[in-house]
């Protein structure tokens, strides 16, 4: 079969409703190029070093970069993401260039594409992610290796919103915690609580594909017994006492269910939120702080930042 890669420039802020856009549209298989991720660090940072070509980075904003089957229906597919993609303007998101580019790829290429990016990552000293078909020797037996494979949900793990909230789940959760993850995708972070010392954890998401997809990454995982994942929007009638929930999520969609992460959660509890783009820290800071929640650090990562705030 031939594919069409899809190229969206756009801004980081947009990476993640578009490559919602683009899954449901039904691609395979999301890049992301950024041209921050040329001057990153990423030996000292991650212990992990990627071979990239600034060629395929754009000067300013991002590519996302998809595959679609070049098929009969193609140009209605293509229509449809693009309405979809402009249509973000009305949720405040800046879309930047919304420039849109097709290109016909090979099979072999596209199988291979998205898969040269995703290696094994140090995402701390103790935490390494690793593709479930990358053979990967732990260095030391302290180190905790997570294998995934997100197939068409969200969450390689390589993300830097996924990094940010991985690294205040191992400053933060504390062994036998609760945890609730909103917005589960890949499972990565639910499965990350597991093997930090989560009791047990309840993952949602909205779309049924990330359901799946952590079902089976739990399985990889062999923590399948301790992650109870369900189709669910935000926290809409959950009504539990956990020690975290942790959420990796657009601003936007945080600020709509603080006051049921507040409920959610134990005395003391802590609320680990990513996925904020520098330009929306403070409006989430101020809904937090709002609901009575103590900001108890910030921290960023290229343009993202990532809140932990604490049920005082
Ligand atoms: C940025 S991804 C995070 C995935 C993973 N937790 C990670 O850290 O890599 C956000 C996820 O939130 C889900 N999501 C978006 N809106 C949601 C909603 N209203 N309720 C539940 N999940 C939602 C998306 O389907 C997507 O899987």
């Amino acid at each position: 079969m031939n594919w069409s890669e899809i190229c969206i420039h756009s801004t980081n802020e947009a990476v993640e409703p578009i490559s919602n856009i683009l899954h449901e549209a039904g691609a395979s298989g999301v890049v992301i190029e950024d041209p921050l991720d040329l001057i990153i660090d990423r030996d000292a940072l991650y212990g992990e070093i990627f071979e990239l070509d600034a060629a395929d980075y754009p000067d300013e904003g991002v590519y996302i970069k998809a595959y679609l089957p070049a098929n009969s229906t193609l140009a209605e597919t293509v229509a449809e993401i693009k309405e979809a993609v402009t249509s973000l303007i009305d949720h405040d998101i800046n879309i930047g260039a919304n420039k849109v580019t097709l290109t016909e790829v090979r099979e072999e290429e596209w199988a291979t594409a998205w898969k040269k990016y995703y290696k094994p990552i140090k995402i701390s000293d103790k935490i390494t992610i690793t593709p479930t078909w990358e053979e990967y020797k732990p260095e030391n037996e302290n180190e905790v290796v997570i294998e995934l494979d997100p197939g068409m949900a969200f969450g390689t793990g390589t993300h830097p919103t996924t990094i940010l909230s991985i690294q205040a789940l191992e400053k933060f959760l504390n062994e036998n915690d609760e945890v609730i993850d909103v917005g589960c995708g890949s499972g990565v972070l639910s499965i990350a609580s597991v093997l930090l010392g989560a009791k047990e954890v309840h993952a949602f998401d909205l779309d049924e594909i990330a359901v799946e997809s952590t079902k089976q990454n739990a399985q990889t995982n062999d923590v399948e017994d301790k992650i109870a994942a369900k189709q669910n929007n935000l926290l809409n009638g959950i009504d539990r006492q956990v020690d975290v929930v942790v959420s990796n999520i657009l601003a936007e969609i945080i600020v709509r269910f603080i006051d049921d992460a507040w409920k959610n959660l134990k005395q003391d509890g802590y609320f680990i939120t990513s996925g904020i783009i520098q330009s929306k820290k403070q409006t989430v800071i101020n809904s937090l702080e709002s609901q009575g929640f103590q900001i108890i650090e910030t921290n960023e990562l290229n343009d993202w930042v990532s809140i932990v705030a604490q049920k005082k």
